[in-house]
């Protein structure tokens, strides 16, 4: 049956009406696409709406005829197995309009309907074109913007924006310099002939944001700073950033796969960047061709696909569209029979004598009761970006890891530390990483760590489970370069989020792990800082 599965996908969540059908056999995409372009400003989503209202029955209509002209079966066989629509996240009215055309096309051709999360399609059509078996994924799209790697039976969220998508906020800054939609590709030809402005740089774990520097670049245009710079500086700092992420969830699951999804891969300096980041690691890189990574109905087609194969099929009564709908939330049904990624799979056993983080590579002697780190220079990075930021990281570093530890909070002692070289000499501490030593009683005593940082008015800034070190019951904390003084609840709960998603992303039964850093936590720490912790699970942190 697999094998001569034919699915039609239809995709509409907000600027691409699309219709594709995917022959399984041939691995063959054919794919309709009609777009909406503003006529000023960004997307308005009634505009959309009309233009989804139009322009779906129009695609899908095309996509039928090629899936009767291309069946060879009998002529009363339905041309194709099943109907796949995306079901979200997006627009609320354009995916009303979509699920309303699937619907009605599922039930007037007799087939099963599939609901596809359109996140985890970009995700899936680049292992699917890929042959990778079990990749971290950066979707780097309009709306959204986040890591994504699978582990016991979900994509897991690694990290993500902590405010608009990536799409939209280049978008937000080619509309303040009056610029037409989209933006993205306008920042990509201007950005050939710019020179580099300091622009800010944030990433918190493999969570980033952009609203410092869209607001920093709007400031700059403001102020007469050549459009070219700004836009070459914004590339190099954006993309720059997610190939930062990307890097340290490769570090964190041990995976030596990344595939690129979302409409903003179509650019070529973030592809170049992603590019030699994993080959300098000894990771495989794969972005789709453009038509698959921009929206496209092709990639719902695929996953459908799977889905279907998998029985994962929806009743009418169940087809509601989600605005709101997460990755994290699907059941990946299609993948049941795979084998998980080993988390630290790629990770230097104790007895090596060099470790390689995600940013430094780590000499260790424990015999001498020292380490020297060494934060390399990233060449997918602009030199005075790249040498800008290891000298802060180091200094930092030195700094924190000393104040932490007069707070009570275990930390290596510091020997020596050299911020132009980028260089710290540490002691030796633990005998494992928490990653490969992980129970309640170490994660309880983190969440402690935590809090006296917390109550000092400092944050770690990367407190996963590859930057603690464990040694019988004692816990000490390393790796304190993306650290920072603030008074904000907000970054206290970041902290703690971080930390969370490290043991969602690593841990075979994070449930009990994340409860018991909770406990840590509250036994020295305020409540209110969990309280903003729930807050910012609730949240679907993505605005446009
Ligand atoms: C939920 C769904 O509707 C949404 N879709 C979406 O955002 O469209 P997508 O095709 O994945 O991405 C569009 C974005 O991709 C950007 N883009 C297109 N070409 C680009 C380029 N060459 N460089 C940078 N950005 C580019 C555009 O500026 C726009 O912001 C999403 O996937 O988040
Ligand atoms: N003081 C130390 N004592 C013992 N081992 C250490 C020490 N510092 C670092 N290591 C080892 O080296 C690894 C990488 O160190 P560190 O996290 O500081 O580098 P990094 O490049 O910033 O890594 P990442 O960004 O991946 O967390 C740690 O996971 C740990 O195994
Ligand atoms: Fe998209």
């Amino acid at each position: 049956m697999t094998d001569t599965l034919r699915i039609l996908g239809i995709e509409g969540t907000a600027w691409a009406a699309s219709a594709a059908v995917f022959d399984a056999e041939r691995d063959e995409i054919v794919i309709e696409s009609d777009a909406y372009q503003p006529e000023s400003g960004g997307i308005h989503p009634r505009e959309a709406a009309e233009h989804m209202h139009e322009a779906v029955p129009r695609v899908v209509e095309r996509a039928l005829e090629h899936a009767r002209e291309t069946h060879d079966g009998p002529a009363d066989e339905p041309p194709v197995d099943a109907v796949a629509f995306s079901r979200g996240p997006g627009l609320g009215p354009c995916l009303r309009i979509v699920g309303t055309a699937a619907r009605a096309l599922s039930q007037a051709i007799d087939v099963p309907l599939v609901g596809v999360n359109h996140m985890v399609a970009h995700l899936e059509i680049g292992r699917h074109t890929a042959d990778f078996d079990a990749p971290v994924c950066l979707n780097a799209s309009g709306a959204n913007a986040h890591l994504l790697a699978y582990r016991n039976g979900r994509y897991r969220v690694l990290g993500e924006t902590m405010d608009t998508g990536v799409g939209n906020a280049i978008d937000k800054f080619t509309r303040h310099v009056g610029w037409s939609h989209p933006g993205g590709p306008k920042v990509e030809a201007a950005a050939k002939d710019g020179e580099y402005v300091d622009l800010p740089y944030v990433v918190k774990g493999m969570d980033f944001s952009f609203s410092g520097i869209m607001s920093a670049a709007k400031d700059a245009y403001d102020d007469d700073v050549p459009v070219a710079d700004i836009c070459y500086s914004l590339q190099e700092n954006i993309f720059g950033m997610l190939t930062e992420v990307s890097e340290r969830a490769l570090s964190l699951t041990g995976s030596d796969e990344l595939v690129l999804g979302g409409g903003v891969g179509q650019n070529d300096r973030l592809r170049e960047m992603l590019g030699e980041m994993c080959a300098q690691r000894g990771a495989e890189f794969h972005a789709p061709e453009p038509r698959f990574l921009r929206d496209n109905a092709g990639m719902i087609a695929v996953l459908g696909a799977k889905m279907y194969a998998a029985g994962d099929t929806l009743a009418l009564a169940d087809s509601r569209v989600d605005p709101d709908f997460r990755p994290d939330q699907v059941p990946v049904t299609w993948r049941a029979d795979e084998p998980e990624l080993a988390a630290g799979r790629g990770k230097a056993t104790e007895g090596d004598r060099q470790v390689r983080g995600a940013e430094a590579l780590v000499d260790l002697e424990p015999a001498a009761g020292r380490v020297t780190k060494r934060r390399r220079a990233k060449t997918y990075r602009h030199p005075a970006l790249d040498e800008r930021l290891r000298t802060e990281r180091t200094t930092l570093e030195a700094r924190l890891t000393s104040l932490a530890r007069r707070e009570g909070v275990p930390t290596p002692v510091l020997s020596d530390v050299d911020p132009h070289e980028a260089r710290l000499e540490l002691e030796y501490v633990g005998d494992r990483d928490l990653q490969s030593g992980l129970s309640p009683a170490r994660v309880r005593a983190v969440g402690r760590h935590l809090a006296r940082l917390h109550r000092a008015g400092v944050v770690h800034g990367d407190p996963t489970t590859r930057n603690v070190r464990v040694d019988g019951e004692r816990t000490y904390l390393i790796d304190f370069g993306l650290g920072y003084h603030t008074d904000h609840v907000e970054d206290y709960a970041m902290d703690l989020h971080v930390f969370d998603q490290s043991l969602v992303g690593t841990a075979d039964d994070p449930a009990p792990l994340r409860e018991a850093v909770r406990e840590g936590y509250r036994a020295v720490g305020a409540e209110r800082v969990l309280e903003r912790l729930r807050d910012i699970e609730g949240r679907g942190r993505y605005q446009s």
